[in-house]
């Protein structure tokens, strides 16, 4: 799951990821996240994805990542957005309104540059990462996330021994093991979804469940006080 292939799979077209409207379970959960409204939201791997418009929509100022420029192209032309660009270490910076979307990769990111993202809207983003890199992604990235930053996480589960990610199943245990140090972890609904997702089904999976998660990161004093 390196840049090449991701850029494979936008340059195949193989994006089935993506989706045409904001994730319903970002709708119906992102006032449980209590993000103070105005406040900028870091989307890691973001693709083209609609949440961005969505955040933006409800208030946001929203900070995307993401590797591959058909992506970016993208997001912006069948949005109607004409952005701004410029240069930074990170990569090429892409801004329109209330949305910057930094082409580049998501490890090189540091906490300056995720200073002020009080939220952070987690979707096909940790569950397209094999486990190698999910400890590395939770490790290196999310922990560069100020203190008191809240957000989403969105998971599936399915047997991993039915099919191949991505994307991969990322099991409530594990959520805990790679956050629980650093963030508060709130389960918020469990949705049975494998009757609508024919293609996993095509692909021999027997069981899908898809997961919403607040996250809440501990502040260093709450840290030290839980010992
Ligand atoms: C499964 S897609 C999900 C995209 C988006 N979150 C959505 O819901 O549609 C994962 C995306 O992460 C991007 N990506 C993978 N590794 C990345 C990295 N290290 N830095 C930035 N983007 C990355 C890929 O190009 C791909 O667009």
């Amino acid at each position: 799951m390196d840049a090449d292939f991701w850029q494979k799979r936008w340059h195949d077209g193989q994006i089935g990821f993506h989706q045409d409207r904001a994730t319903p379970l970002l709708e119906a959960h992102w006032n449980a996240a209590e993000v103070p409204s105005g406040g900028r939201v870091f989307v890691p791997l973001a693709g083209k994805s609609l949440d961005m418009l969505w955040l933006a929509a409800r208030g946001h100022r929203v900070l995307g990542v993401e590797l591959s420029p058909l992506a970016v192209e993208q997001f912006f032309v069948e949005n109607r957005l004409t952005p701004s660009i410029s240069e930074s270490r990170y990569g090429r910076h892409y801004v329109a309104g209330a949305i910057e979307l930094i082409l580049g990769d998501a490890f090189a990111l540091d906490a300056e540059t995720l200073a002020d993202c009080v939220g952070v809207f987690d979707r096909a983003a940790l569950i397209a990462l094999p486990a190698s890199m999910r400890r590395r992604y939770a490790a290196n990235l999310y922990s560069k996330l100020p203190d008191g930053c809240r957000g989403l996480l969105i998971t599936l589960e399915y047997p991993q021994y039915e099919k191949a990610g991505p994307p991969f199943s990322v099991v409530e245990a594990e959520v805990r093991a790679l956050f629980e140090r650093d963030w508060r972890i709130e389960p918020l609904e469990r949705k049975d979804i494998i009757d609508t997702q024919i293609a996993f089904r095509e692909e021999g999976v027997t069981a899908l469940t898809t997961a919403a998660y607040r996250l809440e990161r501990w502040n260093t004093r709450q840290v030290s006080e839980r010992g």
